[in-house]
């Protein structure tokens, strides 16, 4: 027999079972805070070297990008891989520096003025003065074998240039394809330290209108001015097989220019490694690729695709008419006298 007392506390507690079930089945459940023993490491914000803190956009008014009235129909302004394809009319500057002008970055330019070449030094220099990375730090590196005959050419502030003295080899194609390896030690030796972006670029051109930040992209190849309407099959790539810049028939996206290229110091340091090396396979091999560094740019970027294209705007040639597709010629070679400039 149950005492009186033991089902008077049966009731009592199965009357508080049944108040708790309620108020649990009714009522939020309030948990008690808990906290990680180490806090402090998770709400500590890391900055890794090279990484610079990105800046909000300030408030900018600019009309609305449409998303069913592209500003450009007549030019891919994509690569199949995704790549920006850079023509006027594709992309605001003032938006673009909004973003890239806090990140205070230095500019760098590589330029050969070998031989009979340092009679073009004024002229780019003084172009780039008006038209290159306008606002922002720019390093200028002149690669010569002679630099008594580099020019003082005044800078605006926060720009200056370096004359980087090297040998001069004794063929324009030895010259030419050197560059790779001048500018791979240059990067290792100096301005990997001094630079965020380099643009390695011809020195027989001239700017004419504004090459800014539109440009910058982790490596960027530009598409040369004489092959951007024609199919690849005419593209002069390097077809032999026994070449390490061969590419077969059927192969190929653009024909790119070796007049300009560039990217984050860090990419054009693998980048300029890889073509001097293949540069020196062919080399061992007793081959010299149909158009030197160039056909092993266009062999290297095949396989390892730019991140950002350049419009012909950006490598034009003074020597061709302005179809309609290009709104502004920025940076073009001078007519020069091959034959007197190369000896
Ligand atoms: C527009 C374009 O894409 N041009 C390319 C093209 O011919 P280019 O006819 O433009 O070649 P180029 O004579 O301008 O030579 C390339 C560069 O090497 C330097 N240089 C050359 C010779 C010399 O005696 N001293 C000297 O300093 C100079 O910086 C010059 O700009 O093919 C070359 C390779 O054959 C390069 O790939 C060029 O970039
Ligand atoms: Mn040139």
């Amino acid at each position: 027999m149950i005492s009186r007392r033991a089902l008077g506390s049966l009731v009592f507690l199965s009357a508080v079972t049944t108040l708790i079930w309620v108020a649990v089945g009714n009522w939020k459940v309030q948990y008690l805070p808990y906290y990680l023993p180490c806090p402090g490491i998770f709400s500590k914000e890391l900055l890794y070297l090279e990484e610079k803190p990105v800046q909000l956009f300030p408030q900018l008014f600019y009309q609305q990008p449409r998303v069913l009235a592209p500003k450009r129909q007549d030019v891919l302004t994509v690569t199949p891989w995704l790549a920006p394809i850079v023509w006027e009319g594709t992309f605001n500057p003032e938006i673009l520096d909004s973003v890239y002008m806090p990140l205070n970055l230095t500019i760098g330019v590589t330029a050969f003025a070998i031989g009979k070449y340092t009679t073009f030094v004024g002229r780019f220099l003084e172009s780039a003065e008006m038209h290159f990375m306008k606002g922002y730090r720019v390093n200028y590196y002149i690669f010569t074998d002679n630099p008594e005959m580099i020019p003082n050419i005044q800078l605006q502030p926060g720009r200056r240039f370096d004359v980087v003295h090297i040998k001069k080899y004794p063929s324009w194609q030895e010259i030419s394809m050197r560059r790779m390896e001048a500018i791979n030690l240059h990067i290792a030796e100096r301005s990997h330290q001094e630079v965020d972006y380099l643009f390695c670029l011809d020195i027989d051109m001239v700017f004419h209108d504004a090459w800014g930040a539109e440009t910058l992209g982790d490596i960027v190849a530009a598409i040369h001015p004489g092959y951007f309407n024609v199919p690849r099959s005419q593209f002069p790539y390097e077809r032999r097989s026994s070449s390490a810049a061969y590419i077969p028939e059927g192969e190929g996206d653009f024909y790119y220019g070796g007049a300009v290229f560039g990217g984050l110091v860090k990419k054009v340091y693998e980048f300029t490694k890889t073509c001097h090396m293949t540069i020196l396979a062919d080399k061992a091999n007793g081959i010299m690729a149909a158009w030197q560094e160039e056909s092993h740019l266009n062999r290297h970027f095949l396989s390892y695709k730019p991140s950002k294209v350049l419009s012909p705007e950006y490598i034009w040639d003074d020597r061709k008419p302005k179809p309609p597709e290009i709104f502004h010629i920025r940076f073009s070679t001078v007519d020069k006298n091959y034959q007197e400039v190369r000896n």
